[in-house]
C-alpha cells in the first residue's frame, strides 16, 4: 500500500486499511512509497497496475475497489443482521 497501517498516505489505501481494522483480522503492510523495486515487482507479479493491493493467504485479493465492492456488503449484512 501507500504508506503504513499506522500512517496511510493515500485515500485508496486509507480505505482498504479501514475496512480491514473493522474485520477485526491481523494485517501486515508494506510501503511501496519506500521501494521502487517493491513497487514495480509487485504489479508483475500479480499482473495489476495500481495500490493498494490486498493479499490474503497470500493470494492477490484485489485493489480499492474490489475490496469495498466484496468485503464492505458483507460487512454492511453482518452488523444489520447483529442488531435485531
Ligand atoms: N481504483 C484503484 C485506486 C488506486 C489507484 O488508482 N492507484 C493508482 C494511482 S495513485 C496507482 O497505484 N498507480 C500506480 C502507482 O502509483 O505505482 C483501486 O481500486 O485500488
Ligand atoms: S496516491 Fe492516492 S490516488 Fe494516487
Amino acid at each position: 500500500m501507500k504508506g503504513t497501517k499506522d500512517f496511510p498516505q493515500c485515500g485508496f489505501s486509507n480505505t482498504v486499511v479501514q475496512i480491514l481494522k473493522s474485520l477485526n483480522v491481523p494485517v501486515e503492510t508494506l510501503n511501496i512509497l519506500e521501494n521502487e523495486m517493491l513497487r514495480q515487482g509487485l504489479k508483475e507479479y500479480s499482473s495489476w497496475p495500481t495500490f493498494p493491493q490486498l493479499y490474503i493467504d497470500g493470494e492477490f485479493f484485489g485493489g480499492c475497489d474490489i475490496v469495498v465492492g466484496e468485503l464492505t456488503v458483507p460487512i454492511l449484512l453482518l452488523f444489520s443482521c447483529s442488531s435485531f
